[in-house]
């Protein structure tokens, strides 16, 4: 497995190795073992799988505030998307920033990201598939979104916003600044 860093401490890309054959290949696309041996101690409950039907659907951006707070393991099962992080932990050196990633499913990249994150990605191809591991079980009363073209936020999603295509949930959320962030930063000892 390849371990890459981004330029937000904490969000990181790994890349399971494909042991290819006549067949196709075959890949552990979660080994818990592995993970802790590379310092990645997240126990995972909840496995989630989403279709995308259009190229330039966007999900996001989405949070879970503790107590239920989610960390995810994302990957690509089918298609291509550019999967964005957005810290949101008060008080944070990288508040605000965002980091994005392609993720397909050629290329197996899978990318974690910590609680207190914004979540969302665009997809690139028709019939995407997403699949993610997460921290924490769904708690409707902790879904949060922020709006994907924030305009402070600043993502570059490769795609003209006003042809994104979005759920009514997404399409009406808040600002990063027009709400306080539940996240606050804890740095390491
Ligand atoms: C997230 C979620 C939704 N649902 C239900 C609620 C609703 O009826 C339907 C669709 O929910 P949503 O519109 O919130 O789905 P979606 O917009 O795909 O939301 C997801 O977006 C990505 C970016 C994330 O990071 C996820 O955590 C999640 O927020 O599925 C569950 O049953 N369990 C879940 O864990």
């Amino acid at each position: 497995m390849q371990i890459e860093q981004t330029n937000l401490p904490g969000v990181v890309i790994l890349t399971p190795a494909r042991h290819g054959d006549t067949r196709g290949f075959f890949s552990e696309s979660w080994n818990r073992r592995r993970m802790q041996e590379a310092g990645i101690t997240i126990d995972f409950v909840q496995d989630n799988h989403s279709l995308s039907e259009q190229v330039g659907t966007v999900r996001g951006l989405h949070f879970q505030s503790p107590p239920h707070a989610q960390a995810k393991l994302v990957r690509c099962g089918r298609g291509a998307l550019y999967d964005v992080a957005v810290d949101i932990r008060r008080g944070s050196p990288t508040y605000g920033q965002w980091v994005g990633v392609d993720l397909s499913f050629e290329n197996g990249r899978q990318l974690l990201i910590p609680e207190g994150f914004l979540h969302g990605f665009v997809t690139r191809a028709p019939m995407t598939e997403i699949i993610y591991k997460c921290s924490d079980y769904y708690a409707p009363e902790c879904d949060g979104a922020v709006r994907f073209d924030d305009p402070e936020i600043n993502i570059d999603w490769g795609i003209d916003p006003a042809a994104a295509v979005l759920s009514g949930k997404d399409a009406k959320a808040p600002l990063l600044r027009e709400f306080v962030s539940p996240f606050v930063y804890e740095a390491k000892a």
